[in-house]
């Protein structure tokens, strides 16, 4: 994949800000995403993710602030810089009356060069629905048509705000193969999403937004570390639940269980990405 030699990151922003009226929904924010990684941003409704997207993509103006995608600034890239990015929207555009494989070829003429539309259908899961009209597909199926989109250019940057909204499990954890192969094919890939796990298991590096602003970028594990490392050993007493938050687990349950007995119902668990972002968010 060629690249600017000069250029550090593929998304560099310093100070961005947007204000719809009064509402300020971005507000002063910095953000790095190296080449090749897969990066989440995370944040309640309303924290600003899209319009951040948005302007990186080049689809939404900026009030203030400096942003390069790909070495060039977005509010005026052209259709090369265009031709390698991939965008999946939260809305995608209706092409109802099209068959799926017509909806990609469309797509594909588009971009200089292009996956095969075939392969692309196999790879989102599509690949018994080529010759379905796109109307008669089911919510989940529609979005892994807009994945489909998204990629079939080949982006060196692919953007996806929220893209398995509406996936089953089966095909959520299809997509997270997915976007692994995209990443490991050296695309670099900037998400949203507000399923934890979901960035827990693809994502690099994350930030946090809330109220336009980041409140923490880290890895995964790191955030989880950063904010409570602890475990919890929970098990049953007669009929009593007993709880122990401890960095040492094993110990807590060699203590407890002497003789070597079992311990009822015994369970360790971590926290989670999720419990670190809503502690991050305020809301734990
Ligand atoms: N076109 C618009 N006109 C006016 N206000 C807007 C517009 N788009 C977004 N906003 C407001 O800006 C703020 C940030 O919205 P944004 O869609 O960027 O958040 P988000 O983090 O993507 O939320 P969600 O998780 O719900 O998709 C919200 O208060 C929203 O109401």
């Amino acid at each position: 994949m060629k690249r600017d030699p000069d250029a550090s990151s593929a998304v560099r922003v310093r100070g961005l800000s947007k204000a719809y009226g009064k509402r300020l929904a971005v507000d002063g924010l910095d953000l790095e995403v190296g080449y090749g990684e897969v990066f989440a941003l995370l944040g309640p409704n309303g924290a600003g993710k899209t319009t951040t997207i948005e302007i990186l993509e080049g689809h939404r103006k900026r009030d203030s602030g400096e942003v390069r995608v790909l070495d060039a600034d977005p509010g005026q890239a052209g259709r090369a810089w265009r031709s390698k990015i991939g965008v999946v929207l939260q809305d995608a555009s209706d092409s109802g009356m099209l068959t799926v494989a017509e909806t990609v070829r469309m797509f594909a003429r588009c971009y200089g060069r292009s996956r095969p539309p075939d392969e692309v259908l196999e790879l989102v899961g599509l690949g018994d629905k080529v010759n379905s009209k796109v109307r008669t597909l089911s919510g989940g199926q529609r979005r892994r048509l807009d994945v489909a989109l998204g990629i079939v250019g080949m982006p060196e940057l692919v953007f996806l705000d929220e893209p398995t909204t509406g996936f089953d499990p089966e095909a959520r954890r299809q997509f997270w193969d997915l976007i692994r192969r995209l990443s490991s094919d050296g695309a670099t890939i900037l998400l949203t999403t507000h399923y934890l796990e979901e960035a827990a298991a693809l994502a690099d590096r994350v930030a946090v937004l809330a109220d336009g602003k980041i409140v923490a970028v880290d890895s995964p594990s790191k955030l989880v570390q950063h904010v409570n490392s602890a475990a919890t050993v929970q098990w049953m007493e007669g009929e009593t639940m007993q709880t122990v938050h401890t960095d040492c687990p094993t110990q807590v349950i060699r203590q407890r269980s002497t003789d070597g007995a079992e311990l009822a119902e015994l369970t360790v668990t971590r926290p989670t990405l999720e419990d670190a972002y809503l502690q991050l968010i305020g809301w734990a």
